[in-house]
């Protein structure tokens, strides 16, 4: 038999029929469902008179609308959301769960965060799946060896009606991570390192493994950074081989398998890595000692920089598209050709989002405000990525450190990284953030967005400008 990727596996594991032009029926395991992007599937299944084929298989959170402050001293947002039109999606969204016997993570009940946080921390995610959602960000779940990613609006009715999708295979690209990094280098500045490499399409029509010496020895958390951004170097699927880390991950949670089914499970999982002389379409070798922390200048994700390169100088550039975006980014971010990003001052600095919202981001954001604060004009927030990561670390401490150092300390949601809830910022506000999206207007209508590590991120807060952590150390 020919050696096979991970991604081929997963894939042939799923074929339910052949089609043809090369396409497949592929069957699908698992549904996240939030409130922004679901309501249409759920009209015309309504309209259709259909039930879900297999409700079990679907899980439903309210993430994108949600406020992250609540008026009550209990935290309890239900029944307290100000804003009509997000109480009206989260409405919506709970009539339909309820009405199709949908699982649902309870607005203030202990699994509620974002879908890429929750997936995981549930055991919903789990390594040999397929898993769906309406939303671009379904690479995350490609970290723990499953086929995951987004779908539209109709797919999604297709997926609770029929449990099954019509696809065409991607063709395959592996990243392979060598070398010694920085201790201040997360996957987060690795990711965004690949992305300017090759270009905020660089990676389109591919699915994307990662491997190498580096990855083995990333947590989850930062394995899922590196997958969740890969849609922004246009792929949609990120993956990582599941192996031991995985599995210590996994093992205890809800909804992972429990005792003889558990043990049968790693084993099938353990068969999922690439086979030994494996073809892919594309080979990518990274060194990751190269890597110092990043951070996005411009308006795309590819139009980002080391935090103490000089800026492009579109003057330099030969006429043509090149040149006009990065005049027309500097422009929009209200930066120099030539200046570099360490000492451009900020407004705001968010540390959450589906990238970088988990406890080991907010233990690395920590480490760097532990005992400093933040700098006179700078609101600065952080936003755990679900309920279970905002109570872990409050067990460790790590609120007080943020309190104590004056960054607010919030209920979990996508809050600042999407402009669809009342986290946002104003003409001209500049951020540093953890977040995965920079184009015009994405954190607010004017705003403007740097991208950098959770790390980074709290440098910039401490120091009211963008900073290179590594000279401040965590
Ligand atoms: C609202 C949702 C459909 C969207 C996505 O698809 O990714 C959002 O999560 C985002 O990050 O832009
Ligand atoms: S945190 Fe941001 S990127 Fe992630 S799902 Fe929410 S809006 Fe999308």
């Amino acid at each position: 038999m020919t050696a096979q990727t991970l991604y081929q596996k997963l894939w042939a594991a799923h074929v339910v029929a052949d089609l043809p032009g090369g396409e497949a029926l592929l069957y699908i395991d698992r549904h996240i469902v939030h409130e922004v992007s679901s309501p249409q599937a759920f009209v015309s299944m309504r309209e259709s008179g259909r039930k879900l084929r297999r409700p079990e298989t679907h899980l439903g959170v309210a993430d994108h609308a949600v406020p992250t402050r609540s008026p009550r001293a209990d935290g309890v947002r239900h029944g307290t959301i100000e804003d009509a039109q997000a109480a009206a999606q989260i409405a919506e969204l709970e009539a339909n769960v309820r009405d199709f016997a949908v699982p649902y993570a309870e607005l203030d009940g202990p699994e509620q965060g974002i879908v890429h946080v929750i997936g995981p921390e549930s055991g919903f995610t789990l390594p040999g799946t397929t898993i769906v959602c309406g939303d671009s960000h379904t690479t995350t779940h490609g970290a723990f060896g499953a086929l995951a990613f987004g779908i539209g609006a109709s797919e999604q009715g297709t997926v609770m009606a029929a449990q099954a999708l019509r696809q065409k295979p991607a063709k395959t690209m592996r990243i392979a991570l060598e070398g010694q990094r920085h201790p201040l280098v997360f996957a987060k500045d690795i990711a965004l390192a690949i992305i300017a490499r090759i270009g905020a399409d660089g990676a389109a029509g591919h699915a994307v493994e990662f491997t190498g010496e580096v990855v083995r020895a990333m947590s989850m958390a930062e394995r899922m950074t590196l997958c969740n951004m890969m849609i922004e170097a246009g792929s949609r699927v990120g993956l990582v081989a599941p192996d031991a880390v995985t599995f210590a991950y996994l093992e205890g949670r809800r909804l992972a398998p429990k005792g003889e089914n558990w043990t049968k499970a790693v084993a099938y999982w353990q068969t999922l890595a690439s086979d030994e002389g494996a073809a892919y379409d594309r080979e990518l070798v990274i060194d990751v000692a190269e890597i110092a922390p990043q951070v996005s200048w411009g308006t795309t994700p590819d139009q980002t920089l080391p935090v103490d390169a000089p800026l492009p100088d579109p003057a330099a550039l030969p006429d043509g598209p090149a040149k006009r975006q990065a005049e027309k980014a500097l422009a929009y971010m209200g930066l120099a050709a030539g200046q570099t990003m360490a000492s451009v001052p900020i407004t705001h600095a968010f540390i959450g989002s589906c990238t970088n919202g988990r406890i080991e981001d907010l233990r690395a954001a920590a480490g760097v405000a532990y005992g400093r604060k933040v700098a006179a004009g700078v609101k600065a927030i952080v936003v755990p990525g679900s309920a279970a990561t905002r109570a872990a670390a409050e067990a460790e401490g790590l609120d007080k450190i943020f309190r104590e150092a004056g960054f607010e300390w919030r209920l979990a949601g996508c809050s600042m990284c999407v402009a669809m809830n009342d986290d946002r910022l104003a003409v001209g506000e500049r951020c540093a953030s953890t977040s995965n999206r920079n184009f015009e207007g994405r954190q607010g209508p004017g705003g403007r967005t740097h991208l950098m590590s959770p790390a980074m991120a709290a440098a910039a807060a401490i120091c009211g400008h963008i900073a290179d952590v590594r000279s401040l150390g965590a």
